[in-house]
C-alpha cells in the first residue's frame, strides 16, 4: 500500500542540542585541536577540567587556564581523571592512550570523543555557525570535515543580517507569553499565536520590538490576534492609524 511518510534514510546521526549546562566534561590534551573543543564545550556553559602536561598547551589552552575558565591538571591523564564526568573528550597525539581512554570511558557508560578515531565516538563534532541563541551544525557525518566547515560558511553567508536578534526576541516574548497564559491546555493556543507573530512580522520589526511593545503585543494574545508593530505603537485601538481602506487589521 503507497504511503505518502518520508522515506527512511539511514547512515545519519541523531543532530541533538545536548543540554551540558553545569555537568563537568573532561578534556584530554591541550593542543589545538583540544582547544577547538574546550570552546565548544565552554559556549555551552559546561564545567571544563583539561587534563595535559602544561609543555604540550597551546597558547588558547593556556590562557584559558590562565584565565580560570577551565580547571587544569598538569600531568598525563589518569584513570581517577573519569571520576564524575558527564562527558569525555580525548585530542592526544598518543593513539595508545586514546583507546585505553576511550575502553575505560565504554565501561563506566562516559560519553565520549577521541578526535581522529570515528570507531571511538560516541557522537561527532560539527562545524557550527553560531549568531546569539542561534546555532547551526553541519554534519557530514565523517565523510569530510573541511566541506563541512565550508558548507557551514556558505549557509552563514546566506542568512540574514539580524536573525540572531530577532531570536533572541522571540525568545523573550515567549518566555512573557508563559507568564501571562502559563495553563498547560492554551498550549495549542500559545503555540498557534507565537506561530502567527513569527511569520507576519518582519525580522527587523521582531529586533525592534522593545519591552512596552511585548506588553501590548501580548494584550492581544486572548483574541488571537498578533498586530504588526507599527499598528502597536500607534496605541489603544489605533485611531491615529492612517486609513488604508481595508476597515481592519489585517
Ligand atoms: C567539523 C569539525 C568540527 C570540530 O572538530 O570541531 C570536525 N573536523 C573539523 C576539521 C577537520 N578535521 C580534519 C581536517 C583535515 C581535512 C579533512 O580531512 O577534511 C579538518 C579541516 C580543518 O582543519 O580545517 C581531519 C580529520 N577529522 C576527522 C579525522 C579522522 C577520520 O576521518 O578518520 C581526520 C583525519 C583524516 C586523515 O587523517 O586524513 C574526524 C572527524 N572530524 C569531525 C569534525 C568529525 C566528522 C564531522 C563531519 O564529517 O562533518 C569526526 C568524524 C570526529 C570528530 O572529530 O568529532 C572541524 C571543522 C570545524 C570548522 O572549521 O568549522
Ligand atoms: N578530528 C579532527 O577534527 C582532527 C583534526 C586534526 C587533528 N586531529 C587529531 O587530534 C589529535 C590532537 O591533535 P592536535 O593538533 O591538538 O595535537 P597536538 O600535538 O597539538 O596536541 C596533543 C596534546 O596531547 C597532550 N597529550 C599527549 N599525551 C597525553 C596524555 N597521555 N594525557 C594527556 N595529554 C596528553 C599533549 O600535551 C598535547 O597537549 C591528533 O591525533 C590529531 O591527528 C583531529
Amino acid at each position: 500500500m503507497p504511503q505518502n511518510f518520508p522515506a527512511v534514510q539511514g547512515g545519519g546521526s541523531l543532530i541533538l542540542a545536548w543540554q551540558i549546562k553545569n555537568k563537568r566534561v573532561l578534556v584530554v590534551g591541550g593542543g589545538e585541536v583540544a582547544a577547538g573543543r574546550i570552546l565548544n564545550v565552554l559556549n555551552a556553559d559546561a564545567k571544563v577540567t583539561v587534563v595535559s602536561p602544561r609543555e604540550g598547551l597551546n597558547d588558547e589552552v593556556a590562557y584559558r587556564v590562565a584565565e580560570s575558565q577551565v580547571d587544569y591538571v598538569d600531568r598525563k591523564f589518569e584513570p581517577s581523571d573519569l571520576d564524575n564526568v558527564d562527558m569525555v573528550l580525548t585530542a592526544v597525539d598518543d593513539p595508545e592512550a586514546s583507546t585505553q581512554i576511550w575502553k575505560l570511558c565504554k565501561e563506566r557508560n562516559i560519553a565520549a570523543n577521541i578526535a581522529d578515531v570515528p570507531p571511538e565516538c560516541d557522537f561527532y563534532f560539527g562545524s557550527v555557525h553560531r549568531d546569539g541563541p542561534l546555532q547551526i551544525m553541519v554534519s557530514t557525518n565523517g565523510n569530510g570535515p573541511k566541506l563541512a566547515s565550508i558548507v557551514r560558511k556558505q549557509i552563514a553567508g546566506n542568512l540574514p543580517e539580524n536573525i540572531g536578534a530577532a531570536i533572541q526576541k522571540v525568545g523573550m516574548l515567549r518566555r512573557k507569553l508563559r507568564k501571562v497564559a502559563p495553563a498547560t491546555e492554551e498550549g495549542p493556543k500559545r503555540m498557534q499565536w507565537m506561530s502567527g507573530v513569527c511569520e507576519s512580522w518582519s525580522l527587523d520589526d521582531l529586533v525592534a520590538m522593545e519591552e512596552k511593545d511585548m506588553e501590548e503585543l501580548l494584550g492581544f494574545y486572548p483574541l488571537g490576534e498578533f498586530p504588526s508593530l507599527e499598528r502597536i505603537r500607534l496605541g489603544d485601538g489605533f485611531q491615529e492609524y492612517a486609513f488604508d481602506g481595508s476597515f481592519g487589521w489585517f
